[in-house]
């Protein structure tokens, strides 16, 4: 794999649009499909996913803990539904939200980006709260290999405020830092759409951490907190303004709580209404 992951990402976009459908087996929602809460029974509601979104939407993004739940069962089940994934055009950001410092962020980079990895995916979350420089390897693993990286920024939950627009030395607030930090890392390897992106939450006022989306026309913007956390689809181009077109909007328990005979139509009228609101 050799083309960068934000070039894939701007064509994922061209054909399919901005939704990203996020994977999350909730224990509430395997009752609600009808599956127990085992590994196997993410598993199937993994596939059921893959297989409604191939076609409607660019991304999938399989949140890690509720797969890790199940101990190496849990990782089996992953394993298959990100094959599955691999056999559609869909791209994969696996939701695994690493930190820790450089020398173990390698070894998840090659956990998650290695191309003989059976957890590899097209991109994966990280944080930087142990410094961006921490994530570097990480970074650099995934760039290698044509991936990806999002590092949070500001992220949707309201606890996170204090930490997020709180004040480093040079003045601006810790997101604005990491955004500036994922900006200088673009710029110096992406003509386009970046390969490293943020994860900005929709539930935000981005200006109230400092940040100015007009710097992030050409960055990929992971964007959770539609939906189940309140954003609205027509809350886009009022967070995102210029950068609207970078948004991967990204959306879990709205979407899956349609069950296993609706997921499908609920995916494709939430793309269709992004696309809509993009318009
Ligand atoms: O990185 C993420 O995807 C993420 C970042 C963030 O700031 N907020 C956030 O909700 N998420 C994830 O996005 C998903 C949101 O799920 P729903 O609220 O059900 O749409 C969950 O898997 C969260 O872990």
């Amino acid at each position: 794999m050799t083309e960068a992951f934000g070039a894939r990402l701007q064509a994922a976009f061209d054909a399919h649009g901005q939704l990203c459908v996020g994977i999350d087996p909730h224990p509430y929602l395997l009752g609600e499909w009808g599956l127990p809460a085992t590994a196997g029974g993410a598993r199937d509601l993994g596939l059921r996913v893959v297989e409604a979104a191939a076609g409607s939407a660019s991304v999938v993004k399989p949140q890690v803990a509720f797969y890790e739940r199940y101990g190496s069962a849990g990782f089996a089940a992953l394993e298959d539904v990100l094959e599955a994934a691999r056999e559609t055009d869909l791209l994969v950001v696996g939701d695994a939200k690493r930190g820790d410092i450089g020398s173990t962020m390698d070894a998840y980079g090659d956990a998650w980006f290695a191309d003989d990895s059976p957890l590899r995916v097209d991109a994966a979350t990280a944080a930087a709260y142990q410094g961006v420089g921490a994530d570097a390897g990480f970074i650099a693993r995934a760039r290698a290999t044509g991936r990806g990286v999002f590092l949070l920024a500001a992220t949707s939950n309201p606890e996170a405020r204090p930490t997020q627009t709180a004040i480093l030395a040079t003045g601006s607030t810790v997101a604005a830092g990491i955004v500036d930090d994922v900006l200088a890392d673009n710029a110096s390897s992406d003509q386009g759409l970046g390969s490293t992106g943020v994860v900005l939450g929709a539930t935000v006022a981005l200006s109230d951490y400092g940040i100015d989306v007009a710097s992030l026309v050409s960055t990929p913007i992971l964007a959770p907190g539609f939906g189940a956390q309140g954003a609205r689809y027509s809350d886009i181009r009022d967070l995102f303004g210029p950068a609207s077109g970078s948004v991967l909007v990204s959306v879990s328990r709205s979407i899956l709580e349609a069950g296993p005979s609706g997921v499908a139509e609920a995916v494709r009228r939430a793309s269709g209404e992004v696309a809509e609101c993009l318009a």
